[in-house]
């Protein structure tokens, strides 16, 4: 049999906030059990994927730092692959500049190549200016994601990175290269880690412009749990649809639907010969 691999996003997915989504342990360990690979992919670069995997064994899950792939590393490991022992500015957290260093960067206070926005909770409007200054002069503008907001429970929410570096492209007149889903770069880096074929990778996500705009253009099998940021009533709003749609992945603990996710009706599509 083909063998299916899953990307699996985060938040919205297996926890809310620091609460285990119901279902997901259950979920994630019938997926060791049986062998399927598969990768947690988060747009969240605050934290390394080591803090990362250390949150989902206190919430319960048997996961290794491997299991993680942050937007935060797909970010420094793309564009370390593009200039070597590169210089940035950054305006983020520990999570993306642990990455960064790791990946051969040098964090700088002036003339960086690329001035680089995350996820943060302490951005600084004195940090922006500089920001913007070094864009004026000559810096590449990046952004490891672009969420406009991210759920904080309680029907709440918080300003995402999307929004920070939408202030930076309006001051500046700059559009940034974001790296984060819905960008092919992260979509493909996770495939190639799980060392999976287009046609196997399957992505369980609960956002529509990213997860699912991402993994559907990449020609993944695309699963939409609304347990998250998009709501049912939300769908007709797109123009593009997942292949499947399920309350959460407690759902996907029944066998038949799991079956079905995996013989994706997709491979219909595909058979129409190319012109
Ligand atoms: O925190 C996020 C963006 O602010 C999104 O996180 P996930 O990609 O894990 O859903
Ligand atoms: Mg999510």
């Amino acid at each position: 049999m083909n063998q299916k691999g899953f990307l699996i996003d985060m938040d919205g997915v297996i926890y809310r906030g620091s609460e285990t989504i119901p279902g997901a342990v259950e979920f994630i360990n019938n997926l060791r059990k049986q062998g399927f690979p598969f990768l947690f992919l988060t747009n969240n670069s605050q934290r390394t994927n080591r803090d990362v995997s250390y949150k989902l064994r206190k919430l319960g899950f048997h996961v290794e730092d491997d299991d993680v792939f942050t937007c935060g590393m797909a970010t420094a490991r793309y564009l370390a692959s593009r200039t070597p022992q590169a210089t940035a500015y950054v305006i983020g957290e520990g999570g993306l500049l642990a990455e960064l260093h790791a990946a051969g960067f040098s964090i700088v206070d002036d003339h960086p190549d690329y001035v680089i926005i995350g996820e943060g909770r302490t951005i600084m409007l004195e940090s922006v200016d500089k920001a913007i200054n070094m864009i004026m002069n000559g810096a590449k503008l990046i952004a490891t994601n672009l969420d406009p907001n991210c759920p904080v429970g309680n029907g709440k929410y918080r300003a995402g990175c999307g929004a920070f570096v939408a202030m930076v492209e309006c001051a500046t007149g700059k559009q940034a290269f974001s790296v984060g889903k819905p960008s092919p770069v992260m979509m493909r880096m996770a495939r190639k880690k799980l060392g999976l074929s287009t046609d196997q990778a399957v992505m369980i996500g609960d956002t529509m412009g990213t997860d699912i705009l991402g993994a559907g253009s990449m020609g993944f099998t695309t699963v939409l749990t609304l347990s998250g940021v998009t709501k049912a009533e939300d769908l007709n709003h797109f123009s593009y649809q997942p292949d499947f749609v399920i309350s959460s992945v407690k759902d996907l603990l029944n066998p038949e639907l799991f079956e079905k996710v995996l013989h994706n009706k997709k491979e219909l599509v595909e058979e129409i010969p190319f012109p």
